[in-house]
Parts: C-alpha cells; structure tokens; sequence
C-alpha cells in the first residue's frame, strides 16, 4: 500500500497500481511529504505519471544494487537522518557546490550548461519524465517564471536542485509561449531500450517556429516557411548594396523548397511573398547590424521576424550530401543542384544544416528545390503587407479581420494555403490572370456543377502532410486510406467536369497526369485492398515516439485489427487460425458460464493478468451463491481479491498462450504489410504529389466564385496600361465590419478612382471621413485583380501594377530605435527611390512629425518628386490640404496632375440630440478640398471631457471656430 499526498488530499493507492518492484513503493512512501500528483488511476491504470518517476527510477537503481532487506533498513535510517540534514541545506539554499551529481542529473547539468553557452539563441530543455516535462537546474529558475509553472526544488542525496514540470498533454501551450518569447524549446524525450530496459533522454528535436512538427503547433491553412539567406561576404564595406543573396526556404511538414538569388533592393520584397516563421542566417553574418537600420533602413522591418543566428557545425555537410532527401534517383537530384546558382547552392545548405540539427529523428523528404520567378510577381514589401492587413490585422496581428481571412471561402488545407501564398505574391502575367479569372467565370456559370465540387472536395486530403506524417511514422491507418479516397475523389470530379464539355475544356489540362497515369490509381486500389476500412483516426502524434508508457494490456479475443485479413497469405492463414481460436474462446465462455449460472450469480470474463501475464477466469462474486458453484470448476490456482475470484483453468490458460501467439505473429505481419506499403508509396511519391495542386486550384477558383458571388464582386479588365479606373470600389474588410455592426444592412459608401501613372488624387476630410479606408481599398482591389480575383466594384480596368508602397502611419511602431519623423522619412525615402510608373503609392499623412510649415514642403516635394520623378500613381491623404495645394499651385506640372477630393461631415444644430447621432458622415468623395478637419467634434465623440473641449474650442482662431 502506498499513501501519498496529492495536493491537500491524502490519497491511497494499492500496489496493483504500480507498475514496478516493491522499491518504487519504499521510495514513494518514503517521500510522504513529497507533492505526489497522480493524472486519476482510472485513465493511466498501470502506472503513476508523476514527476516523481525520476525518483522512482533513482531509488529503483539503488534498490538493484543494495538488493538485502536488512540493508536496505539500515540504508533507510541512515537516509532518514541525511534527509532531515539535506532539507535543512535546501530551506537555507546552502548547497555544496563540491556536490557531485550522478547519472540522470549529471547529464541534466550537462546539457543544461551545453545549451547556455550557445551563442545562436536561447535554448530551454525540456526533458520528459513520465508523462511530464521537466526544466531542471538554472533553467527552472530562469523559465519557470515566463511558463508561469511552479518552481519548486528536488531533494537529492547529496543536494538540492531547482525543478519546475508540467503534463506532457500541454507541451503545445508551452512551447507557443516559448516561441512568442523568441526562445527556442530542446525536447528530450525519454526511450526504454526494449531489451536491456534502460531508459534514455536523447534530444528528440529542437523547436522553433520554423521547424515545428507537431501537429497542435501547424495550421495546415498556411505555409510555416523557414527561410535560410546567406548573404555576400562583408556587404557593409561600402554604402551601396552590392552582392548577391542566397535564399531557400521549405516548408518541413509538407516538403516543399525552394531557392532564389536576389539582391538588397529585392531582399524585403521577397520575404513578404515567403512570409517564413522563422529566418535563419549564419551566426557569423552580423544581421544586428543589419536589422539596425544603420546600413540602410528598410532592413529595420526584419526585426519583426523570429530569426535564428545559427552556428554551423564544424561537421557541416555539403549539398550533394543531402541529395538522398531530395529523391532517391541521384542523378537526377545532382543535376538539379547542378543549375542552381551559387547562392542558392549556400542558402540550401545552411537551411539542411539547420534542420538536420534541429529535428535528428524526422524524416524530412523534400520535392527537388524549384526557383521562383521574381519577375512574375508584384512586389509588396512587409510594411504595404502590414499596413493593408493582407494576412494579419495591425492591431494585434489577428487573422480574423485581415483580408485572408474575409476572402477564405477554400475548403481544403492546400487551397487555402495557396490563396494565402497568392495573396502575398499578386501575379504580374496577364495571362495567368485571365485564365484564373476564366475560371472563376465558369465556376459561376455552372452553379450546380461547383456546388457539386464544393461537396467532392471537401472529401479529399491534405496529401503532402499524409505523405510526411507517413515517412515519419505518424500517421494513423485511416491516414493511408485518405490517400486511396482522394484519388477517388479527384476520379469524381474528373467524372463531374466531364459531364459539361464548356467546363472539360478548360480543366481537363490540370487533370492529363494524373488521369493517365494507372499505377497510381493501382495504388490507391491497393491501399483499399490492405488496410482494414474499420481503422480509427488514432495518430501516432504527441507520443513523441516514446516507448516509456504503460505496456499495453494484451488485448483478448481481438476483433478489430489494421491490416484486412486478405492482404497476404499470410495474414489470411493467421487470421483463420485467430478466428479458430476466437470460436474456442466463446465457446469455453458459454461452458464457464453454464457451471456457474453466469447472469443469476456471478460475471464472468476471461483476462489476462497484466503484471504476472496469467491468463486467469475473473469471476465477480455476487452473493454466497456464487461461491458454492466456483468449487464446480477446475482450477490449478485461485487468487481472491475482496469483490472477485480469479481461477486458472488449463484449458484457458492454453487457448490464452495460443491466442497471444497467434496476435503477435498478426502484429509482426501486420508491421511488414505496412512497411511494404509505405515502401510503394514513396515509390509513386511523385504521382502522389501531382493530386495537390489540381485541389488547390480547384479549391480557390471555386473560392473565389463563392466570394463574387456572395460579395457582388466583378471580372475587372486587367492590361498593360498605366491606368487605373475603379467605379464604385470598396473596401470588403471595412463593409464587413459595417454589415456586423449594423446587423445585415450594408451601409458601405462606394467610391470611385481614376488615374494614370504620374497623376495624383489628394483626399482631405474630417477625421474618420473615410480617407484611410478610399486609400486603402484601391490598393487591395489592386492586388484582388492580381491574384486573379473579382473584385468589389461595378466596373475596374487595371494596368498591370508592379509594387505596391504604403506610408501609413500606423507601422511606425514596428521601429523601436527611430523617431516617427524619422520612420516617416525613411519610408518615404524608399518610395521615391524605387517606385516606378507602373506603381502605385499610398501615403496617408505626411510630414506630420515636424513643424508644419517643414512638414508641408517635404510633403509637397515628395508628392512632386512621385508623380514628376518617378511617375507612379499617387493616392495622398492629408488634413493639411490648403497648405499643400498652395505649393501645388506654384507648379503648373503639378496643379495639372493632382486633383482634390474629399469627404464631409455634417453636425445637426439640435444640441439635445447625443453626439453620435448628430454627426454624420458623408464618405461620399466629391471634388474640392476640406478646409475643416471637424478634430473637436471627432474628440466629444470619443468622449473627451467637456471642460477641455471648451478650451479647445476657445484657443481655435476666429476663422476656425465658425
Ligand atoms: N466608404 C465608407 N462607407 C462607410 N463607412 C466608412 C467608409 N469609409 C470609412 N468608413 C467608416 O469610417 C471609419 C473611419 O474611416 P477612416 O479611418 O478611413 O477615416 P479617416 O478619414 O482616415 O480618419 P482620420 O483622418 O482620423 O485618420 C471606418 O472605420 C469605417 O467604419
């Protein structure tokens, strides 16, 4: 009997619920002060999970070698007295330095002081012991604090050490915490060597957001890249940007990689089209200097990606080192490495070295590394991204709110992960647009054929993710079989497009590969044929591959197994026998049911005991009954426990051994079927993988289709003007907003645009007259266009845009180290350096940050120097429209290429009515300019005291307090 206290609560637990030799139970007892927290007997039968299975394991190690009861006494009382002297030390925290550790904790310390002397990051260890993770030593100390757990202190034999643990269940939790702190997690997981029994605590991985495996962790609706960028060699020697940039990135779950040289100018572009999780650069390459802005600004807005400074190995390995990752025809991988360029070649590297360090145990298999085309694309760099909440709100960087989410009508993982990679990397090629919105044409022409779509896709399965789960011995059965139901899924929809010759026409192309190629549908016949339909989702996740848990209880009469009965000669002649048995087994049951009166007296089952492996007769004694007619049955041995009695009878106990037999030889069996069938479906890998991109493209062109539907959205005209003619836009994130608030009725103002490249539009207005929202619509209608999307207005005929800049205010916070004047400046300094005439500019307020007639001039010249210089598009709010107008007037260049719109407000005179009412908002735009900014009324709106409005409102000039 082991009594422990568990909380407040004293808590009984009997042997039987022990796993392990009477030492654990000496050890527990003996630690009866101990906070000993057991997960509840009823879910973990068999063990205690504690935190406490270190001790067990120590006090178990010391009982192996001092194996004499006498002995073990004597080392009792001598304990007794140590401990009480050892909790004296750790009340006063007097640890002998001099203490040695042993063992486990040795090896704790080890790595504890290996990881903090990293250089590349910070490192915290969590080490699994029983179903806990564990921080031990200064690292306790240090996180338990940020994890919000309890730290407390391990009494050992010779000293006191710093601990704090949580469940494993909530590994997720803590390791999102972790990386919200931009600290990385070392999970050590523990291993029982099957035979020798000795457990172990490898490092299983190292996890930081790009390198994340598990599946709580992933949301398979977007890419989680990580980016490797090699740099050239001392790029900071001069002021200008020289030299070539190395990057590739992948995606470790779903296999994918890529590469690209770039350059400087470039850099920002293309990090905001890969939107990686993390960015890993070499240790040795000084990226603070970089993200300081020092060298050259635009490089500040880095600072906001979680980025690893990694140490590369001394053992570092070459790219051709890694071409087993890629595919297993060598030549065929070596002659891809062959077209790479050289720093594609570097940036590879550095990215398989990373990973190779951080995840040792999982197989990551990659598709040959594509290059993407850079020209292709509009660039928007991070802070356009940001400002125009294309993936993420500003404020609190949420997903709901931002334009992805509103746009998202996919139903698959793939689809939506390439609507979202769309969204960062609008297309530039006419013709792609034109055939996607082709697509989406067709789709809303035939509303039934994608209803019927919709309903087929829904079925089909994220098979990049299935394929790597597989290869890392993750999946669940019923995971391989959603690999055979999506190809007859696709089989369906291929079916359904062929129903309607309009629709065949244009989809059938993106279907050739996979329809003809047999072996894959072969396969997916096979798959059928193998794995037994009846199969749970049970994954293989969160278990971290450890083999430390609860011995399964051997299952009796088995009637559920993975792997069909027909999926090998010999499974079939197992499963016959096994069946054999079964009969026997049922048939002996109504025997022993029989000589007992089972239902009257007793219940009755057969079991197998799960710590001695008896097969035993469990009979649950009912009444005095059910005792008499026990002796009716022969028995070898007889246990008694207070409700039950448990016999062993010969006949079970050799029908028990055969069963067993016969179940491991099945499970054998069944572990070579399955190896067999991962073998073949690496082997048709490449066909496996041509199913995803026909359901992304389905999925986000039926999307699309829904949205234009839903949204009222149109086909716009996209060509290779400079023109810009919107009629009637909107703004789908602000009307969304709108239509929630005002429970169903849309009362979005639409406003049009018209420009061509070198012309201006300045907006002025009443704060929250609209002039933000009209901004920024144009540019999101823009980049909707882009991707291939109808978008919100009546009619929109767009010249191809190139890049999209932003000067908003609101990003300013994202510079830690810069005034907002500065950040003002630096931002625009980009636009006017890089904007083009097929750009398009978005300034929202300039030169507010300085004195106001300064303000004004750098406002006017940058507006100048964008439309004369640079000759984009200019869309310029401002609440100093009379001053900037008056410079504007100065340059008959400028007066003729900008034009004044604004918005208005309108106060009714009644007082009585409460101010939300009595103002009202015209978002309308109409030609002129605001003279009045209406500041005092937006601020009794927001509630500002009347006292100070008062003397707002007499310090205003004469001219403006009309
Ligand atoms: N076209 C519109 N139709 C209906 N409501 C609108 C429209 N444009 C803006 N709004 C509403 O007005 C609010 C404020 O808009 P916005 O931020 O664009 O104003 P603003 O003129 O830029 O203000 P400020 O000068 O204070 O920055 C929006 O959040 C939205 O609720």
């Amino acid at each position: 009997m082991l009594v422990a206290v568990a909380r407040n609560a004293w808590r009984i637990y009997s042997s039987g619920c022990l796993r392990g030799c009477a030492g654990k139970l000496l050890a527990l007892r003996s630690r009866s002060s101990y906070r000993i927290i057991s997960r509840g007997l009823s879910h973990n039968e068999g063990h205690i999970d504690h935190v406490s299975l270190a001790d067990i394991e120590v006090i178990t190690e010391q009982k192996d070698k001092k194996r004499s009861r006498g002995r073990a006494e004597k080392k009792n009382e001598g304990a007794k007295q140590k401990k009480k002297t050892e909790s004296l030390k750790a009340q006063t925290n007097e640890t002998n330095p001099d203490d040695s550790l042993t063992g486990f904790y040795q090896d704790l310390k080890d790595m504890v002081d290996q990881f903090s002397n990293r250089v590349d990051g910070e490192y915290v260890i969590f080490t699994q012991v029983g179903s806990f993770y564990e921080l031990y030593f200064e690292q306790a100390e240090k996180y338990a604090g940020i994890l919000g757990i309890t730290l407390t202190r391990k009494q050992l034999k010779s000293q006191s050490i710093p601990f704090a643990g949580f469940p494993d269940y909530k590994l997720d939790k803590y390791l999102r915490l972790i990386f919200s702190k931009g600290l990385k997690a070392v999970i050590c997981n523990q291993r029982r060597d099957e035979f020798s029994n000795v457990i172990t605590r490898p490092i299983d991985r190292i996890v930081s957001p790009g390198t994340v495996v598990d599946e709580g962790l992933r949301d398979y609706n977007r890419n989680n890249h990580l980016l490797a960028i090699t740099f050239p060699e001392e790029p900071f020697k001069h002021s200008v940007m020289e030299g070539k940039i190395g990057l590739a990135w992948c995606d470790v779950s779903l296999g994918t990689f890529y590469v690209l040289e770039t350059n400087f100018e470039n850099l920002m572009a293309a990090i905001t089209r890969i939107n990686p999780s993390e960015i890993v650069v070499d240790s040795k390459f000084d990226i603070e200097y970089l993200y300081s802005g020092k060298w050259h600004p635009q490089f500040t807005d880095l600072k906001s990606y979680y980025t690893t400074r990694f140490q590369v190995p001394s053992t570092k390995r070459k790219l051709q080192d890694y071409a087993s990752k890629f595919a297993d025809n060598r030549k065929l991988v070596l002659s891809t490495f062959d077209l790479l360029k050289q720093k594609e070649i570097s940036a590879s590297n550095l990215l398989l070295n990373y990973i190779a360090e951080c995840l040792p145990n999982y197989s990551t298999n990659f598709q040959l590394p594509t290059r993407s085309l850079p020209s292709e694309v509009m660039q928007i760099d991070p802070r356009a991204a940001k400002d125009l909440e294309l993936t993420e709100t500003i404020r609190g960087g949420m997903r709901v709110g931002a334009l992805a989410n509103i746009i998202d009508r996919t139903v698959t993982n793939p689809g939506a992960r390439l609507l979202s990679s769309w969204l960062l990397m609008p297309s530039t090629n006419i013709k792609e647009i034109k055939q996607r919105q082709h697509f989406i044409t067709l789709m809303l022409k035939f509303g039934s054929f994608t209803g019927e779509l919709i309903q087929l896709l829904k079925h089909t399965a994220d098979i990049s993710r299935i394929v790597r789960r597989i290869d890392n011995n993750r999946a669940a059965f019923a995971e391989y079989l959603e690999i055979s139901s999506t190809i007859r899924y696709l089989d369906n929809i291929y079916d359904l497009i062929k129903e309607r010759p309009e629709i065949f026409k244009v989809f059938s192309p993106i279907f050739k590969v996979f329809i003809d190629d047999a072996s894959l549908h072969k396969l997916g016949t096979h798959i059928t044929k193998t794995i037994d339909s009846s199969v749970t989702l049970k994954t293989n996740d969160n278990n971290n591959n450890n083999n430390n848990g609860p011995r399964p209880d051997i299952t009796i009469a088995k009637t559920n197994w993975n792997i069909k009965a027909d999926a090998s000669k010999r499974m079939h002649t197992l499963r016959s026998k096994y069946d054999d048995c079964l009969e026997k087994y049922n048939q002996l049951l109504e025997d022993l049911a029989k000589q007992l009166c089972e239902g009257e007296t007793t219940d009755l089952s057969l079991i197998r005991h799960l710590k001695t492996g008896e097969f035993l007769v469990n009979v649950r004694i009912k009444n005095k009954k059910s005792k008499e007619l026990i002796e009716n049955i022969k028995y070898e041995k007889k246990y008694h426990t207070r409700t039950s009695v448990k016999l062993q009878v010969p006949e079970w106990k050799e029908l028990g051994n055969r069963m067993v037999a016969i179940e491991n030889n099945i499970a054998i069996e069944e572990m070579n079927i399955t190896n067999e069938l991962k073998a073949k479906i690496f082997r048709h890998n490449d066909s496996i993988k041509e199913m995803s991109p026909i359901i992304e493209l389905l999925d986000t062109t039926q999307s699309f289709a829904n949205m234009a539907q839903e949204k009222n959205l149109v086909c716009p005209i996209v060509d290779k003007t400079t023109d810009f003619d919107i009629v009637e836009g909107r703004h789908l994130v602000v009307e969304e907003g709108l239509q929630d608030r005002s429970m169903g009725v849309a009362n979005f103002t639409s406003n049009s645009c018209k420009l061509k490249n070198g012309e201006a539009w300045v907006i002025t207005g009443p704060n929250m007259g609209g002039k933000s929202t009209f901004l920024r619509q144009n540019a999101l209608i823009a980049i909707l266009a882009q991707i291939g999307s109808f978008v919100p207005a009546s009619y929109a005929r767009l010249g191809i845009i190139d890049k999209i800049f932003t000067r908003v205010g609101s990003s300013d916070n994202i510079f830690k180290n810069q005034s907002t004047f500065m950040v003002e400046m630096n931002e625009t300094a980009i636009i006017l350096r890089e904007a083009t005439e097929r750009s398009l500019v978005i300034v929202d307020e300039l030169g507010r940050g300085t004195s106001p007639q300064e303000g004004v001039s750098i406002a006017f010249a940058s507006l100048y120097t964008m439309i004369e210089k640079n000759k984009s598009k200019v869309l310029f709010a401002t609440h100093f429209g009379t001053d900037l107008k008056k410079y504007i007037d100065k340059y008959p260049e400028a007066k003729k290429a900008v034009e004044f719109y604004k918005t208005d407000l309108e106060e009714l005179h009644d007082t009585s009515i409460p101010i939300d009412k009595r103002i009202i908002f015209h978002h309308t735009l109409s030609k002129g300019l605001s003279t009045h900014s209406h500041a005092l009324l937006i601020a009794e709106l927001a509630g500002f005291p009347k006292s100070a409005l008062e003397i707002a409102r007499k310090s205003l000039p004469e001219e403006m307090s009309s």
